[in-house]
């Protein structure tokens, strides 16, 4: 087994601003302004060939930010990130641009990652048979439901044989039959030893899924391990959080609130 994503005290900072006038005394004043947030922090991992990993964490932990500095899309703003191969990132709102056709998308697609026209012809009738758009293919994507949408970019995300494949949420706009295809073509993928992360707010995708699972909370690593392990610890959590009543609810967010905005020294890990 070979790491393929190795991930060492990496956090991402965004300011906070009241207004669009802060942003601009932000750019101007020599020690900024506003209100510093960790989206993630102290954020220490790594995944070898052949896992596939689930994401868990509530609304606003940090999921999709840690999914988008793997994929590159982001920089952390501190901290070091190792890659060992293509990633393709899968996501309902990233990646298509919604005044081309399915078609015209494909092809941008496949011309930004270095395929050649030849190579592009070839894999554009696999590509289309996967999503299963029919005559949808030649339309813009701005007319394509949720679900049109997440096939298409599955369909071509899948067929470009990535080595590390991110999916986030891309699943929970399909329908069962997607969802069944999808898993086969995942199991393909861990079979040849590439490294699946896949985001999901069902436990029960997560179960069938994956094998390890990445519990966020709140911007830092509560638990990596096992399904096993990790994801009875998540329901614990989440009937605990569900029980409580708005005050404390409301008293446990301010103290995460004010948590992640305190400055903060990588710890050594
Ligand atoms: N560009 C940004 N500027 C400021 N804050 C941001 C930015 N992007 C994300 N955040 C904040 O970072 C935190 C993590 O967001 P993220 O979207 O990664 O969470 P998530 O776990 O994917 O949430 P969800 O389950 O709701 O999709 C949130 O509090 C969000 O408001």
């Amino acid at each position: 087994m070979s790491k393929t994503v190795v991930l060492h005290n990496v956090a991402k900072k965004y300011k906070m601003y009241n207004r669009t006038s802060e942003k601009l005394l932000d750019i101007f004043l020599p020690k900024g302004y506003g209100e510093d947030f960790y989206a993630l922090r102290n954020i220490t991992f790594e995944a070898e060939s052949g896992d596939v990993i689930g994401i868990v964490g509530v609304n606003g932990s940090g999921k999709s930010t840690l999914s988008n500095i793997i994929s590159g899309i982001i920089p952390p703003t501190s901290g070091t990130i190792e890659i060992n191969g293509e990633v393709a990132l899968i996501a309902i709102s990233s990646g298509l641009d919604n005044q081309l056709t399915g078609r015209e998308n494909i092809e941008l697609k496949c011309l930004m990652l270095g395929f050649n026209k030849k190579q592009i012809k070839e894999l554009e009738p696999e590509i289309i048979e996967f999503a299963e758009l029919g005559k949808f293919i030649d339309q813009p994507v701005k007319n394509y439901s949720s679900g049109m949408k997440s096939r298409l970019g599955f369909a071509i995300s899948v067929n470009i044989d990535p080595d590390i494949l991110i999916i986030d949420e891309a699943l929970s706009v399909g329908d069962k039959i997607f969802a069944d295809k999808c898993e086969a073509k995942m199991n393909e993928f861990k079979e040849k030893g590439k490294t699946i992360f896949f985001i999901s707010h069902s436990l029960k995708q997560i179960k069938t899924f994956c094998e390890k699972a990445l519990w966020i909370e709140y911007g830092e690593v509560r638990a990596y391990g096992t399904i096993e392990e990790v994801v009875p610890k998540y329901e614990k959590f989440l009937k605990s959080f569900k029980a409580m009543s708005d005050v404390e609810r409301k008293e446990y967010r301010e103290k995460v609130m004010k948590k992640r905005s305190t400055v903060f020294e990588p710890s050594e890990a």
